[in-house]
């Protein structure tokens, strides 16, 4: 059955094993799950192809930044393992972004959502100010996301926070944001956060929720609950 929800868990783990155990306690009716760097460094397409068996959509996030020959045949490597989500950083800029575009319109049949990440979550204003950003993360968000729309993504990874502004001025965009945070959970290393009512009421698309669901002492009730959370 195809996922209901909007929730994208975050699998960040170690191994495949530790993986492939914590989707076993997830359902794909009720959430997508995301591979990030740490676990595709370590297992490669296997895991994507063992979660795809267990019939999870999967979100490839390796935020790829590279020239745009090299990133869009970094896409084109995504598309062919069959993700559903793939995406790359917006600040690689607008011929890089062109160009993933480009080579996902050559393929035939589905292909995965394009995704451009915007300003990452944990960051806030000190954090743009120390790579040389005199401005706040909303303002840089808005023009990445400007820029994203001119070179035909899909959508963006922003935080909750920008919703409401980004889909005011462009609602074509799917968002995709992570930095949730159930209300009274740990902040983490996020900065950038919002409940998940919260988040789905500014707009946001998808909730990429991590450490509040796979931390839990049960995952499966933790992801039950902000299901039933966001139904009513
Ligand atoms: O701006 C970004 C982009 C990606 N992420 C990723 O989302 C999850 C969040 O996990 P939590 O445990 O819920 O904090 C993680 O895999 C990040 O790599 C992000 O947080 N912010």
């Amino acid at each position: 059955m195809a996922c209901q929800t909007p929730i994208v868990v975050a699998l960040d783990f170690p191994s495949r094993d530790a993986a492939l155990a914590m989707a076993g306690q997830l359902d794909p009716a009720l959430c997508r799950v995301k591979v990030g760097k740490e676990l595709f460094t370590r297992c490669g397409p296997a895991v994507v192809e063992s979660l795809h068996d267990r019939g999870f959509e999967v979100f490839l996030d390796l935020k790829f930044h590279d020239i745009p020959n090299t990133t869009a045949m970094a896409v084109k490597a995504a598309a062919e393992l069959g993700v559903w989500m793939v995406n790359v950083h917006c600040s690689g800029g607008l011929r890089m972004m062109a160009a993933c575009r480009e080579v996902l319109d050559q393929r035939s049949g589905e292909q995965p959502l394009l995704i451009g990440v915007t300003v990452l979550t944990s960051m806030e204003q000190s954090d743009l100010a120390d790579i040389g950003l005199d401005l706040d993360p909303a303002q840089q968000v808005m023009r990445l996301a400007a820029l994203a729309d001119r070179a035909g993504l899909d959508g963006l990874v922003c935080s909750a926070q920008e919703a409401r502004a980004i889909k005011a001025s462009l609602p074509r965009l799917a968002l995709v944001t992570p930095g949730i945070r159930p209300a009274g959970s740990v902040q983490d290393d996020q900065r950038r956060i919002l409940t998940p009512a919260e988040a789905r009421q500014a707009g946001a698309d998808y909730l990429v929720i991590g450490r509040p669901i796979t931390g839990a002492v049960d995952p499966a009730e933790a992801l039950a609950a902000l299901v039933a959370g966001l139904a009513g």
